[in-house]
Parts: structure tokens; C-alpha cells; sequence
């Protein structure tokens, strides 16, 4: 098996984001459970970025699961001397059970990936999150605004409102930036104040489509492959071409 340079990272705290429900017998779908890992950065350095992790920059940590190969994670936070990890635990998940099974005081064998840069422009900045993809979306959001752009948009997309949480975290950083509008959306859920239905050209048209012309327009979409593909295939359509509009470069 292939060695990986990795760091021993501890466990120091496990907060619940979304307690989840127990699955109902022949329910095909449920609210997974998601948790908010603290880990002391290796060697407590104290130094910034944690684990050298740009999380402005879409950079991951990879997570060594005893015996199996590294898996992504989005750093969803770091101060001097720790980071977050936040994790949806899906059933029989190789990795997020593996996470889920550490107890506070054990270690995981972690490193940062990442070589992606900011791309020029971004007057206007938007976030097209799917799920836990928020993870991403939200540091890359408030990085931005950190910067002073005319507008960061974030679409965040679930199935419905119950998967979705950090709506606190959500609200702070609109009232702290006037330039930041969030509009959710469920696939599974008649909501007031969200729409309903999926990240199609009519919603991403509704969206985002006073800024079509503009140059500046910047786009990153955080979801799995396959939404992102299909999310930058329609921003495409409807008038944001990909990957010019793309926020990161590889
Ligand atoms: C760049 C990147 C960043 C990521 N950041 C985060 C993050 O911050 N937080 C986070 O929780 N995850 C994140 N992920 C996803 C993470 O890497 C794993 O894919 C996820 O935890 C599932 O892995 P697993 O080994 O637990 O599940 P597996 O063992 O691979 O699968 C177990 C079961 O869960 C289902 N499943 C797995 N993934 C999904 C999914 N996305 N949607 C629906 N069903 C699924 C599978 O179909 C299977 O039935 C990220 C992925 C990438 C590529």
C-alpha cells in the first residue's frame, strides 16, 4: 500500500451540529447526524495557517483511515494551535464512521492538500454549496467579504431544512456584511423564506442573473463530483461560462 506523510492529530473536542434521526424501518432517506471534530494541531504548533491548510483556498485535509486509502475533508474552521473537521456520518461510511468512532484524547493521522489559487476578479462572488458542502462554502464566503467585494451570494442547496445547520454562523456574518445574501433551497421541502426545488438554470437564473455581462463574476461550486459538474454545466447555460467564471484555478 502506498505511504502517506502524515501528522498525528488529537481529538480535544466532539460538538453535535445536527443530532440526525434514527432511521425509519424502509425509509430510504434521513437526517444524518453531523459533528464538529476539534483537533490539536500536530506538535501544538500554534502557527496559521493550522497544518498549512488555506482554507480561502479550497485546501483539504486528507484523513488516513487505518488500513484504506486517505479521504477529503474541508478544514471548516482553524484558530492558533487547532482545526475543524465537519462531518456527516453516513451509514456504513468507511471514513466518516471511522471519524465518528474516535473518542476525545485519540489521534488520527492527518495532512493538508491543496494547490488551487484565487483567480482575478470577484467583484462578485458566488457559492453554489450542496449539503455538508456548506463546510467549504461558508470560510470561502467569509474570506471574501474578509476582502471587501461587492457581493458574495451563497446558494445553498439540501434536501430539506432539518440537513442544513450553521444557520447562527449564517446570520452573524450577514450582519456583519451587508454584502452578504444567502438564499437556501430544498428538494424535499415546502419552507418559507427558502425555495424549493433544485440548483436548475431557472434557479440559478433568479439568482444570480443580474450579474450576467459582468466580467467579474466569480463562481466555485462545493457539492460531489457530479453536482459540481452538473452546477457548472448550467451556470454555462445560463450565461456564467465555465471555467472562466471559476473562482479557483488549479
Ligand atoms: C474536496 C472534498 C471535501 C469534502 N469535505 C467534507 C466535509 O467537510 N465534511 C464531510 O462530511 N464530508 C466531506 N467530504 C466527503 C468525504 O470525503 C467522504 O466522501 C464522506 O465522508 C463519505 O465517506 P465515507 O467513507 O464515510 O462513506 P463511504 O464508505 O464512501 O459510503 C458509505 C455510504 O454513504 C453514501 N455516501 C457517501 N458519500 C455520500 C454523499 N456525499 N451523499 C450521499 N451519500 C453518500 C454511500 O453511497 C454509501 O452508501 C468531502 C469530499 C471532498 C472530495
Amino acid at each position: 500500500m502506498k505511504q502517506w506523510v502524515t501528522e498525528s492529530a488529537k481529538l480535544i473536542r466532539k460538538v453535535t451540529v445536527v443530532a440526525g434521526e434514527v432511521p425509519k424501518e424502509g425509509a430510504s432517506r434521513w437526517t444524518l447526524p453531523v459533528y464538529t471534530l476539534t483537533f490539536e494541531n500536530p506538535g501544538q504548533d500554534k502557527t496559521m495557517p493550522s497544518l498549512g491548510c488555506r482554507i480561502d483556498r479550497g485546501d483539504v485535509v486528507k484523513v488516513l483511515i487505518p488500513g484504506y486509502k486517505p479521504k477529503s475533508y474541508s478544514m471548516s474552521a482553524a484558530r492558533p494551535g487547532e482545526f475543524d473537521l465537519t462531518v456527516k456520518v453516513y451509514p456504513g461510511g468507511k471514513c466518516s464512521g471511522y471519524l465518528d468512532s474516535v473518542k476525545v484524547g485519540e489521534t488520527v493521522e492527518v495532512f493538508a492538500k491543496g494547490k488551487k489559487e484565487r483567480r482575478p476578479g470577484g467583484s462578485h462572488v458566488g457559492l453554489v454549496a450542496f449539503g455538508v458542502g456548506i463546510t467549504e462554502a461558508l470560510p470561502i464566503a467569509a474570506a471574501e467579504l474578509q476582502k471587501g467585494v461587492h457581493e458574495v451570494h451563497l446558494l445553498w442547496a439540501a434536501r430539506t431544512y432539518a440537513d442544513m445547520f450553521w444557520h447562527d454562523e449564517i446570520a452573524e456574518l450577514q450582519a456583519a456584511h451587508e454584502a452578504f445574501k444567502v438564499t437556501r433551497i430544498l428538494s424535499r421541502e415546502d419552507r418559507e423564506g427558502c425555495l424549493r426545488g433544485r440548483v436548475e438554470a431557472r434557479v440559478l437564473e433568479d439568482v444570480f442573473g443580474s450579474w450576467k455581462g459582468n466580467p467579474q463574476a466569480r463562481f466555485l461550486t462545493v457539492g460531489t463530483k457530479e453536482m459540481m459538474r452538473q452546477a457548472e454545466a448550467t451556470l454555462t447555460r445560463v450565461g456564467f461560462p465555465w471555467p472562466d467564471c471559476a473562482l479557483l484555478a488549479k
